[in-house]
C-alpha cells in the first residue's frame, strides 16, 4: 500500500504534484476538453487548503504531435478550477524553476513546464536510473514531498513519475488512490469478461491483448480503431494504401507480426471488424471486408454495421467489459456512429470499466453515460486490469531509496 495525503504533513510543505492533464488541444492551441484538469482539483484543492506549496509536474502530447504544446492553457483553466491564481512556470527544472518553486507560500501554486519538452522524460528509466536525471537533480533539492496524482501515466517509467519518490518521501494523491481501490481486483470481477481494445496507440493495445489472453483474463477481445485496422491487416485483409500508409507512418509496421502472432495464438478469442467505413463522395460508405480494398484514397475510419451488430452479441452475453479507444474517428460526425453504439452496448453490461483521454472525451462529446466506473487512464487502466503492475505505483510503493539531491 502506499501512502496517501492522509499521511502527509502538509502546512508549510513545498510539494512536486505530478498529475496528468494531458488533453486534446484545438487547432489554435486551447484546451479542448478539461476533464482530466477537473479531475485533479479535489486533490491540490486539499493539499492547498492544507498550507501546502504547490508546484505542478505534467506532460502534454508526444514529441512531433500536434498536441505537444505548453501547459499555459493548462495553468490558466486550473487557476478557474481551483478559484485562485495558478501561476504558469516557462521551464521544468532549471534554477529558474527552482527559484518560482523557492518563492512559494502557503497556499500557492504553480504549474512547471511540459515535462516532455526535456527529451529524458520521453525516455524509460528504472527508478535508480530515473533519480539521476536532470529533471529530477534538478527540481528535487527544492521539494520536500512527492505526490503522484497522474494515474493515467503510471504505465510509463518516466523520470516525473518513478525519479521522484526515489529520492523524497511519495504519497498518492485522491485520484490515484481511487482508481487503485477500483481497478486492482479485477480478478474478481463477472466473467464472461470482455476487452474492447480501439483508439490508436495499437502497441499498448496489442500488449494488452496479448497479457490478458495469455493469463486466461479475457473470455474475447473485440478490435476496433486503428488496432482493429492493424488486426485486419495481419489477418491478410488489404486496407488500401490509405490506411495501410497511416499504419506505417504511425510507426505500427511490427505491429502487423505482433498481432498475426496473437492470431496464430488466440485466434479464436480475437474478434475482428466485419466491415469499414470509408468517405465516399463526401459521405459514409460502408464496405464489408471481402470488397476491399477501397479505392486508393479512401481510409478505413470508423467499424461498419455488421461490425456492430457482432460486438454487440458478443457483449449482451458479458458479465464484464473493459474498454479502452474510441472505434472510429469519432471526432468527425459520419464516423461517430461505430463508438457511439459500441460505447451503448458496453454501457449495458453489469461491470462496464472504461478508460483513456480520448475515450472520455467521445463518451462525453456523444453522450454516452452509464458505465460502473470512467477511469482517467486508458492505457495505465487497461495495464492495471491485466493484473500487471504499475511502474510508477511500485515507485511510490517501494519508497525513497537514494539521497535527495542537494540544493544550491
Ligand atoms: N480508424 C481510425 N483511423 C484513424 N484514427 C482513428 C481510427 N479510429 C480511432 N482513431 C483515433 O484514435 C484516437 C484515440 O486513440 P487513443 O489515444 O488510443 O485513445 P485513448 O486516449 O482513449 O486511450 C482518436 O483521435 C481517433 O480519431
Ligand atoms: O493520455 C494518456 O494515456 P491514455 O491515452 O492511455 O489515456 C497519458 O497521458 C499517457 O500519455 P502517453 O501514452 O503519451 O504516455
Amino acid at each position: 500500500m502506499t501512502d496517501t495525503l492522509d499521511d502527509l504533513d502538509v502546512e508549510g510543505t513545498t510539494v512536486g504534484v505530478r498529475v496528468d492533464i494531458n488533453s486534446p488541444i484545438d487547432d489554435d492551441g486551447s484546451l479542448a476538453d478539461d476533464a482530466r484538469l477537473r479531475a485533479h482539483v479535489d486533490t491540490l484543492s486539499e493539499l492547498l487548503e492544507r498550507g501546502g506549496r504547490v508546484a505542478v509536474l505534467a506532460h502534454q502530447g508526444r514529441p512531433g504531435g500536434d498536441d505537444f504544446v505548453s501547459l499555459e492553457p493548462h495553468a490558466e483553466r486550473l487557476s478557474t478550477l481551483l478559484e485562485r491564481p495558478v501561476d504558469y512556470v516557462d521551464v521544468t527544472y532549471s534554477s529558474g524553476a527552482r527559484e518560482a518553486v523557492r518563492n512559494l507560500d502557503d497556499g500557492d501554486c504553480i504549474v512547471l513546464e511540459n515535462t516532455r519538452f526535456y527529451s529524458e522524460e520521453y525516455m524509460e528509466f528504472d527508478p535508480d536510473a530515473a533519480a539521476r536525471t536532470h529533471l529530477v537533480e534538478g527540481l528535487a533539492p527544492v521539494l520536500d514531498a512527492y505526490v503522484n496524482d497522474a494515474f493515467a501515466a503510471a504505465h510509463r517509467s518516466q523520470p516525473s513519475l518513478v525519479g521522484f519518490p526515489s529520492v523524497l518521501p511519495g504519497y498518492a494523491g485522491r485520484v490515484m488512490e481511487s482508481e487503485l481501490d477500483v481497478l486492482g481486483s479485477i480478478e474478481e470481477t463477472p466473467e464472461p469478461r470482455v476487452y474492447v481494445l480501439g483508439g490508436a496507440k495499437v502497441s499498448d493495445s496489442i500488449d494488452v491483448a496479448w497479457s490478458v489472453l495469455e493469463k486466461g483474463l479475457a473470455d474475447h477481445v473485440l478490435t476496433a480503431g486503428v488496432a482493429g485496422n492493424v488486426f485486419l491487416t495481419a489477418d491478410g485483409v488489404d486496407l488500401g494504401d490509405a490506411s495501410t500508409d497511416f499504419i506505417y507512418e504511425q510507426g505500427y509496421w511490427d505491429e502487423i507480426d505482433r498481432a498475426a502472432d496473437l492470431l496464430d495464438a488466440y485466434g479464436e478469442r480475437v474478434a475482428l471488424p466485419r466491415d469499414v467505413a470509408v468517405e465516399r463522395d463526401g459521405e459514409r460508405h460502408e464496405l464489408g471486408v471481402n470488397a476491399l480494398p477501397p479505392a486508393d484514397s479512401e481510409a478505413a475510419m470508423d467499424i461498419g454495421s455488421s461490425t456492430l451488430s457482432y460486438y454487440e452479441r458478443i457483449l449482451e452475453g458479458a458479465g464484464t467489459v473493459i474498454l479502452n479507444g474510441p472505434a472510429g474517428v469519432f471526432e468527425e460526425a459520419a464516423f461517430e456512429n461505430g463508438t457511439r453504439e459500441l460505447y451503448n452496448a458496453a454501457s449495458d453490461v453489469d461491470t462496464s470499466i472504461v478508460g483513456g483521454g480520448d475515450t472520455a472525451s467521445a463518451l462525453r462529446s456523444l453522450g454516452v453515460e452509464g458505465f460502473s466506473h470512467v477511469s482517467t487512464g486508458g492505457g495505465a487502466a487497461l495495464r492495471m486490469l491485466t493484473a500487471e503492475p504499475l511502474p510508477a505505483v511500485t515507485a511510490l510503493e517501494d519508497g525513497p531509496k537514494h539521497q535527495q539531491p542537494a540544493d544550491d
